[in-house]
């Protein structure tokens, strides 16, 4: 089922009339606060024979006791034909003050209730209800899709601020808004008499007038066993009658008792469906919980939240929805291309492919992966395919496996390109998923299965050399990655280093944007994009820094020919850059107090310096630093030293390889401190490498042996969250 898209426009739609609901169901939720506050409580044992004889003293008149959810106790009277009605002291019995019922307006429970439209309102409010529930459900969906299931529902949410506020108050609220909706359907239903609350006719008992004067209420046994806290509400036999009797109700039913004998001439239990009534009642009004009320009000509110940023996440995809140019017409295609995304970039990457072909004189038609299908005429299918969660499909493609599977193979040879990032342990698993079930159901081959990491528009490139030399054309992928939207960030501050092979590298620290557009909150390890002026790709360099640090600290290699590196080694303090953030969630630290092995060597320190910096809680962080000599490229040597002495890093290794008797490379520091590194592992720490290739193969071979005797191995430590790397 298409989640998204049902979730949606509930959102847009019934979401936009919620608000009414929300906005004075928050309101109303005051109400519950108030009455807990006036309310009178009485003491725990008093019966409700010995309230109503202090009342009937005290209130002329009277016809009526109440105990309100609140605990508040009412007395209604009437003087001469004017109703009265009194807050009560039970204590006394004394009159603490007139009562009212509300102090908002009548207008807007009827607006809450029913739109101030009567009957058709309240059809119109139920319907809203149901649609608030098909809300709370779609969205409990996406959430846990978006997060990869149950298990890490409470991790970290990413993205941009909208994203985040409608995933946390999502995440938060869900369950209070489906219980509102649920209740609100339930009163609804008893309200339009569908569910019948008086199951029981009322028993046809009279008092029996034998010339003596009513019993007063201390006399009467049931009044006798009954406390007040059970009571809901309890009528005075009428004067003008000598048949009436007493009544008295209560959660668990109703009783009518003679006002001459005392006898109990009939009790009720209180039907199932009233029962429901009174939960719902509770749960949905929150009246006599009054701190239920105040999430019940919190929840209201947050419907104006969750709108804003639905509606802005919805304009957002609006934004990046895919405009593919030359489409043609599915019956008229000779070339098939099936995307599954879920951010919208791997449709960037189906743009491109999608103009290459076509300039190539191919007919293409670019669709969703939900529509996958091959009609006979098709010379070739192409399949994009991103991964979230944990290995699972985008939202729009979570069918896209049964469809495949229950689609007859055609003769067209296929070829899957899976997008995701290394840093999760199932990367680009739903694309490998996929190629496997094409592969069994008899799809011939175009080319082998190929993954794409972090949206590298050169690997995308090298894909495409590959898929041009098999279709005999000339392809030329012309991909512009979709740039969100950049920030202006000041250069504050440089430092210099001469650089380990020949290239000089820099640390920069850049202030982060006051006014225009700010960037949104990030953490050490996440990506810091820089487009330098007059290209369109940007590189992406670890962040040495986080939000909270107040800057963004980068540090840089310059590469012979490189644009961007050299850019940025011509920056001044004061010269300013266009960047924007992409963050790294893979590689991010998840909290908890495990100790941390982390490795790096080269520019590769930035990130694992970032993390340090941020160790306010002082976790056990062990470093294992390599680099060519100490007056060439120690990158933050000094800060480390200052971390060290006050307690944010734990213990510092260095392995400098040219220096003579530097102690080589890193994997050679962590072979000698074998003993200390086999600890940590051990004792369940948690590892990050950051750097070359070369290096973390080295560095992954050190570790392999040292997890062996332990029974454990990288791949487990990948799976378990417990071992990351950034690789450049
Ligand atoms: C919340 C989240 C979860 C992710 N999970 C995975 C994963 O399990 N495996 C993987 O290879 N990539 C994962 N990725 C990376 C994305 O697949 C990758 O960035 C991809 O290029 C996004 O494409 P899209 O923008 O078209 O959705 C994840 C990204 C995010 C934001």
């Amino acid at each position: 089922m298409a989640w998204k898209w049902l979730h949606r426009w509930l959102g847009l739609v019934a979401g936009t009339l919620a608000l009414v609901l929300g906005i004075t169901g928050a309101a109303l939720s005051l109400d519950p606060l108030r009455n807990a506050w006036l309310a009178a409580p009485a003491a725990p044992g008093l019966s409700v024979a010995t309230l109503a004889q202090r009342v009937q003293a005290q209130v002329p008149g009277l016809e009526e006791i109440r105990r309100l959810p609140s605990g508040m106790v009412v007395a209604f009277a009437f003087d001469g034909d004017q109703p009265q009605a009194w807050r009560i002291d039970p204590a006394t019995g004394a009159r603490l003050g007139a009562y009212q019922p509300s102090m908002l307006p009548r207008w807007l429970k009827n607006l809450h209730r029913s739109w101030l439209a009567g009957d058709a309102g309240r059809i119109g409010s139920a319907v809203l209800a149901l649609a608030m529930l098909g809300l709370s459900v779609t969205g409990l969906t996406l959430l846990l899709r978006r997060m990869g299931g149950w298990r890490q529902l409470a991790g970290a949410v990413r993205g941009t601020l909208a994203q985040r506020l409608h995933v946390l108050t999502g995440r938060v609220l869900l369950l209070v808004l489906a219980l509102s909706a649920i209740t609100a359907l339930w009163l609804s239903a008893t309200t339009f008499g569908l569910v019948p609350l008086d199951a029981w006719p009322e028993p046809d008992v009279h008092s029996v007038p034998n010339g003596r004067p009513d019993l007063a209420p201390g006399q009467l046994p049931l009044l006798q066993r009954l406390r007040v806290q059970e009571l809901r509400k309890l009528n005075l036999p009428a004067a003008d009658d000598p048949q009436d009797s007493w009544q008295v109700s209560t959660g668990a039913g109703q009783g009518w008792v003679e006002r001459y004998n005392g006898q109990t001439l009939a009790w009720q239990d209180a039907t199932p469906a009233q029962r429901v009534q009174d939960w719902a009642l509770l749960l949905h009004t929150g009246d006599g919980a009054w701190a239920w009320a105040l999430l019940l009000g919190a929840t209201g509110l947050s419907i104006v939240l969750f709108w804003t940023t639905g509606v802005l996440l919805w304009w957002q995809a609006r934004r990046l929805a895919p405009r593919i140019a030359d489409n043609s017409p599915l019956a008229q295609a000779d070339t098939l291309l099936f995307v599954a995304s879920e951010g919208g970039s791997t449709w960037g990457f189906a743009q491109a492919l999608h103009a290459a072909l076509v300039r190539a004189g191919r007919r293409v038609h670019s669709t969703g992966l939900e529509h996958f299908c091959a009609p006979p005429g098709v010379r070739q299918v192409l399949v994009l395919a991103a991964t979230y969660g944990d290995g699972q499909a985008p939202a729009h493609a979570a069918r896209a496996l049964e469809r495949i599977a229950r689609t007859p193979a055609g003769a067209a040879p296929v070829a899957v390109l899976g997008f995701g990032d290394r840093q999760f342990p199932a990367y680009c698993a739903f694309a490998e998923a996929l190629a496997q079930a094409l592969r069994e159901r008899g799809w011939p081959e175009l080319l082998p299965l190929e993954r794409i990491h972090q949206q590298s528009p050169q690997e995308f490139a090298r894909w495409g050399e590959a898929l041009a030399q098999v279709l005999g054309h000339t392809l030329v992928l012309d991909y512009r990655p979709r740039l969100p939207p950049m920030s202006e960030l000041t250069l504050r501050s440089r430092q210099d280093f001469a650089g380990g092979a020949g290239d000089p590298a820099v640390i920069l620290r850049l202030s982060l944007p006051q006014a225009g557009r700010r960037l949104p909150r990030f953490v050490a390890g996440d990506l810091l994009a820089i487009v330098a002026p007059g290209t369109a790709v940007p590189r992406y360099y670890s962040l040495a820094s986080g939000t909270a640090d107040g800057f963004a600290e980068l540090c840089v290699r310059r590469r012979a020919g490189g644009l961007c590196s050299t850019f940025l080694h011509g920056l001044q303090p004061g010269d300013s850059v266009q960047a924007f953030v992409r963050p790294n969630p893979g590689f991010a630290l998840a909290g908890g107090k495990a100790p941390l092995l982390l490795i790096g060597a080269g520019t590769g320190v930035a990130p694992l310096a970032g993390f340090i910096r941020g160790n306010a809680r002082r976790r056990p962080m062990h470093l294992f630093y390599g680099a060519r000599a100490p007056e060439r490229d120690f990158f933050f040597g000094q800060e480390l030293q200052d971390w060290q002495a006050d307690g944010r890093l734990h213990s510092l290794h260095t392995a400098f390889s040219r220096a003579p008797g530097g102690g080589g490379h890193v994997q050679d520091a962590l072979q000698r401190n074998a003993a200390q590194v086999g600890a940590l592992l051990a004792g369940g720490a948690h590892v990050r490498v950051c750097g070359s290739r070369a290096m973390a193969h080295g560095v992954a071979q050190v570790l392999e042996t040292l997890l062996a005797p332990l029974g454990l191995s990288l791949a487990q430590l990948k799976e378990r969250g417990r071992y990351a790397e950034d690789l450049f």
